[in-house]
């Protein structure tokens, strides 16, 4: 999915950005500070022309250089206090501003965390990522100019024109002339405007998209030498970026060039009139020269607000960019009484009845993935999963975390229904592992303690580790304070694998979701660590996805999947001779060599 074929809303620039106030209430005050100190160092600048008027009127025409030496001292101060006021204002919002950034960024964080999986699978990355900084970084930078210069030019203009029109009204109306035009310019530009940026944010999402991809997949793009396709893909996404950019910017110098035209050809009038108004005496030249500068003072606050008006625009479309992830409904959460331990007679291991699943983005009329799923998993139990490719073993796993929802039917643990559960308390008493594992940019310790509660500690992870065999995290660096992950050592996909196991039962979980953990391993090292798991797994009630016949040995019976349906539950020597398929499967899968070994003695 790209960024054009995410859901979008269209609000007017004004809502759209209303709806960042609840992250700017906290430091209301110091933006209405910053505004005001802003508001009067733009009208300091205002008075300026008036001292000039006061300096060729009096001094000036006097011929007093005593006066032209105290009026050049007022305008020094004048624009030293315009300065420092400007100054001030910067140092006003700059650290309240980073924090509202800082707390939209931490709030999406953690919604992006609460999100379902189905969010997940349906976003591209890029897009989250391009929302998370892009997008937040144009709200500060809105929140810090254009917020409030919006205000100070408007109010600057305002009372730029009462001075005007009180210093020579005729002359004042003449450059009054253009505003009427260049409102209606404004609306045009806008709605124009917020069209390509919100195309141009979209295009650097997918950007974003690919860029990650190429990181994530740098081996398969150099195993199959790939590098100038991907390049040749990203080189277009990128024009296509330049192209929207381009429009932009295209649209940007068209509004920019008016607003500068219309208020000089307004100027340039006002000059000729005024010229010939004190040729004729009705106006002093001391008033030509302050009305005059007035103009010219005002041209910043007229120019700016094209650029401005953009700039609003693009934070506009950030904020709505923003809200379209953060509206996203969360996960629901289940019952939130945490269950007190069941008695041993509540014991009921984990049961599956008439359990149906269908993905959110599956076709209309796609048949579900799982119908009608029973099973049980007795307490103690370790029940291998088998079905061919596709059948829905992964999804099935998920379900009993609650990754994805089930569309029917229930899941209970011990009897209690998982969604009437609090989710943490659901994600304590199970855990799992996937067959690709991942870890994080922290050592290994951390990554493996991430699986327990809080009171775990270096007993608890030594017998993890043991249990998965992963010894050899002491042979590295620095033992198991090693970094890993993406910003650490780099770990084969064994070495991963077992420290993903070791994360899914260092806290002695009650119910162990394991989907397919051993398939990266040697078969030594797998006899080794089933044989360790074997005593973790006596007292926990375990569902294990297994490809292999060596993985299934780990278990005291074997579902098999077929249809989206457990269509045989038995030992492995039963479904052996009960189960064609079953047979067809675990001879199918001796083609890894090892497997079959094992699997002609199982
Ligand atoms: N996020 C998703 N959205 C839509 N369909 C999906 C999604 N994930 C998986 N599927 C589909 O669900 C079906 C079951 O997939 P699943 O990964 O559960 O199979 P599996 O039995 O674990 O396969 P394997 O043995 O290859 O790992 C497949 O047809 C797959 O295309």
């Amino acid at each position: 999915m790209t960024g054009t074929d995410l859901p979008t809303r269209n609000r007017s620039t004004v809502r759209s950005l209303l709806r960042l106030w609840p992250y700017v209430r906290p430091v209301r005050a110091r933006l209405a500070w910053a505004a005001f100190v802003a508001v009067l160092a733009s009208c300091l600048s205002l008075v300026i022309p008036l001292v000039l008027k006061w300096i060729v009127d009096g001094p000036v025409a006097e011929r007093d250089p005593g006066g032209v030496w105290l009026g050049a001292l007022y305008l020094l101060l004048l624009g030293l206090a315009e300065a420092g006021l400007f100054g001030l204002r910067r140092w006003l919002v700059a650290r309240p501003l980073a924090g509202v950034e800082a707390a939209m960024r931490d709030d999406l964080y953690r919604h992006l965390q609460r999100l379902p999986v189905a969010f997940h699978d349906r976003w591209p990355s890029g897009q989250l990522l391009s929302r998370g900084t892009t997008d937040l970084m144009l709200l500060r930078m809105f929140l810090a100019f254009p917020l409030t210069f919006l205000l100070v030019n408007a109010v600057t203009i305002l009372v730029g024109f009462v001075i005007l029109l009180q210093q020579q009204w005729s002359l004042g109306l003449v450059l009054l002339a253009p505003v009427v035009p260049l409102v209606a310019l404004c609306f045009v530009f806008e709605s124009k405007y917020a069209l390509v940026a919100r195309r141009s944010q979209d295009q650097v999402g997918d950007l974003t998209t690919v860029v990650e991809e190429s990181v994530l997949g740098i081996r398969v793009i150099k195993g199959f030498g790939r590098h100038r396709s991907q390049a040749q893909a990203f080189r277009e996404l990128s024009l296509t970026l330049r192209g929207t950019e381009l429009a932009k910017a295209r649209l940007l110098a068209g509004i920019w060039a008016t607003i500068t035209a219309l208020p000089e050809l307004a100027v340039g009038a006002a000059l000729v009139l005024g010229t010939v108004q004190v040729a004729d005496g009705d106006l002093s030249a001391g008033t030509l020269v302050a009305f005059l500068s007035t103009a010219l003072a005002l041209r910043w606050p007229v120019e700016s607000i094209g650029f401005l008006l953009a700039i609003s625009q693009d934070a506009a479309t950030a904020t709505e960019r923003y809200f379209e992830v953060m509206d996203a409904p969360q996960e629901t959460e289940g019952g939130t009484t945490p269950p007190s331990a069941p008695a041993a007679g509540d014991r009921d291991g984990m049961v599956f009845d008439g359990v149906e699943f269908r993905y959110p983005d599956a076709p209309e009329g796609a048949p579900p993935v799982l119908s009608r799923v029973d099973l049980h998993v007795r307490p103690g139990e370790t029940m291998a999963l088998v079905g061919a490719t596709g059948s829905g073993k992964t999804t099935l796993t998920a379900l009993v975390p609650r990754l994805h929802e089930v569309t029917g039917g229930r899941i209970t643990l011990d009897g209690r229904d998982i969604t009437a559960m609090a989710r943490e308390r659901l994600r304590e008493l199970v855990s799992v592992a996937f067959e690709e594992p991942t870890l994080f940019s922290a050592s290994v310790g951390e990554n493996v303690l991430m699986g327990a509660g809080g009171g775990a500690g270096r007993a608890d992870l030594e017998r993890a580790l043991d249990t998965a065999q992963a010894g050899f995290v002491h042979r590295l660096p620095e033992g198991t304070d090693t970094q890993v992950g993406e910003q650490g050592l780099s770990l084969s996909g064994g070495q991963r694998q077992r420290l993903a196991l070791a994360r899914a039962v260092v806290g002695g979980p009650r119910f162990l979701v394991l989907d397919d953990p051993l398939s990266a391993l040697d078969v030594h090292t797998e006899a080794l660590v089933e044989a360790a798991l074997r005593r973790v797994l006596a007292d926990t009630t375990a569902l294990v996805v297994a490809h292999r016949p060596s993985t299934v040995l780990l278990a005291d019976r074997v579902a098999l999947l077929s249809g989206g349906r457990i269509t045989a539950v038995g030992t492995h020597q039963e479904l052996l001779h009960s189960s064609e398929e079953y047979a067809w499967l675990m001879s199918g899968a001796g083609d890894s060599g090892t497997a079959g070994e094992k699997g002609d003695t199982v």
